[in-house]
Order: C-alpha cells, then sequence, then structure tokens
C-alpha cells in the first residue's frame, strides 16, 4: 500500500517513523511519502491562505497550492504503478471513522491524505479531484481539531495493522472491539498478565481454571457488560442468535 500526505506540517507525521506503521514502511509493507504544502507555493511568504469569499472568521487554504501538490502526487504514483487512488479529507463534518471504512480503506492500494488546517480546503479543490478518484471526507470524532494531520495519524494506524503481515504473531485484529462477528462491536473487556497478585488485587479465578469454555464465556459476558455500561447503541447492533450459537459453542 502507498499513502500519501499532503500539509503544512510535515514534522506533525514524524510519528509514522516509529512503532507499527514504521516498522510496516522498514518492511516494505507500506509506502509513506509526506509532502510539505509549501513546495508548491511561489510567492515570498509562500502563501497557503486566503479571505473566505462571503465573509466571516479565519482563512481558507487556497486553491493552487493544493491542485499542483495533488497533480505531482498523482503523476508520482502513477509512475509508480501504484494503483488506483483513493482521497481522504479529514473533516470535523464528514463520515464517521469507523473499523468497517478502516477495513475498506486496508483492501484499498493507495490513499492520499489531504489534512487541512484554517477554516479547511477551498471546496473546489474536493470537487476537482472527486472527478478523477474516490474521496471519502471523514471524521474521527465529533470533536474539533486544529487540523487534520491527528485525524490522518489515526486513520493510518487504524489502516495500517490490518495489512496483511502487519501485526505479529502475537497480536491479532481477529477479535477486535468492533470487528465483524457473532462478537461484532462488542467493547473488549478486562485483560491481565503476571504476576497473579498485585497490590492485593488477584486474578479472576476463572482466567486461572485451564476450562476454555468457561474462560470465553466470562470474558463474552464481560464485554457484554462493559458494552452495555460505556456503549449501550452497540448491544441493538449484536445478533442475540449469534450468542446462543457461541453459548453452545463455549
Ligand atoms: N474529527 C475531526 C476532524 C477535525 C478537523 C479536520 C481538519 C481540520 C482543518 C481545520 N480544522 C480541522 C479539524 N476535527 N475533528
Amino acid at each position: 500500500m502507498r499513502l500519501d500526505v499532503v500539509t503544512i506540517f510535515p514534522e506533525y507525521l514524524e510519528p509514522l517513523n516509529v512503532s507499527l506503521v514504521g516498522k510496516a514502511r522498514a518492511r516494505g509493507q507500506l509506502n509513506v511519502q509526506v509532502h510539505d504544502l509549501r513546495g508548491w507555493t511561489y510567492d515570498r511568504h509562500n502563501t497557503v491562505d486566503d479571505t473566505p469569499y462571503g465573509g466571516g472568521p479565519g482563512m481558507v487554504m487556497k486553491t493552487d497550492p493544493w491542485g499542483d501538490a495533488l497533480d505531482t502526487v498523482l503523476a508520482e504514483g502513477y509512475e509508480s504503478g501504484s494503483g488506483a487512488p483513493t482521497l481522504i479529507v479529514p473533516t470535523p463534518s464528514g463520515r464517521p471513522f469507523t473499523q468497517e471504512l478502516a477495513v475498506e480503506l486496508s483492501e484499498r492500494p493507495w490513499l492520499i491524505f489531504t489534512p487541512a488546517r484554517y477554516e479547511g480546503i477551498d471546496r473546489r479543490v474536493i470537487d476537482e479531484y472527486a472527478t478523477r478518484m474516490p474521496v471519502h471526507e471523514v471524521s474521527i470524532g465529533d470533536y474539533v481539531l486544529a487540523g487534520g494531520e491527528a485525524a490522518v495519524l489515526v486513520i493510518t494506524e487504524a489502516v495500517a495493522r490490518l495489512l496483511p503481515g502487519v501485526l505479529g504473531n502475537a497480536e491479532s485484529h481477529r477479535d477486535d472491539s468492533f470487528a465483524p462477528g457473532a462478537m461484532a462491536s462488542l467493547l473488549e473487556g478486562p485483560v491481565y498478565t503476571k504476576p497473579p497478585e498485585w497490590r492485593g488485587r488477584d486474578i479472576p479465578d476463572v482466567l486461572l481454571s485451564g476450562h476454555h469454555g468457561k474462560i470465553a464465556r466470562w470474558r463474552r459476558d464481560e464485554a457484554l457488560r462493559r458494552t452495555t455500561a460505556n456503549r449501550p447503541d452497540l448491544i441493538e447492533r449484536c445478533d442475540p442468535k449469534a450468542f446462543d450459537k457461541k453459548d453452545r459453542e463455549m
């Protein structure tokens, strides 16, 4: 998979050099290119913004730097055989980013991220590139950030960990919260490891019983309890029949 990020804060994307994404890049599973939007400005102040038509507070990101940057990125990507691009535009007014969307994006060969700043990007840029590729305007949550770069980090990590071979054998996304399946959308229950006693706190006996059926049922019940408490909206999405089936298997 190829990822391109165009931003006025390339240093914000430094975390893509470490941990899971950094290792995937080093192994060649992920090709990440970060581009400084100001590289496509030609005035003395490297201007990327201007006042909004119709008035109002703040500034709007100008068309030309984005258009020139995206044309360059597209030419590079096509030249290197990156496949069909998908444009991802982080915005508070976008489609919610979910595990389902992460799975969908992980199956694409090439993602181009355009994290904005200020009041956003001149709408004509999105409209122009929407004629050439799928565009996903994506929100990572109902809160307002000062720019889209944090959203790029979130989306990139959620997508990269789904790529084949990126998660090690010791990890798996099979039972992720929100992953499809009988426990679809249940939140993760509590987890424990050694030592068996810590500051007077023990491990739940069932986890030491070696009875896999009882352990699976306890974990399911804990997930249900936690989901009911924290995300009752997710309970409706679960298929109760699947639970009966799972119970019989445990
Ligand atoms: N989910 C979410 C996205 C954003 C976001 C995305 C881009 C920009 C550009 C300027 N402010 C922004 C905020 N806030 N919250």
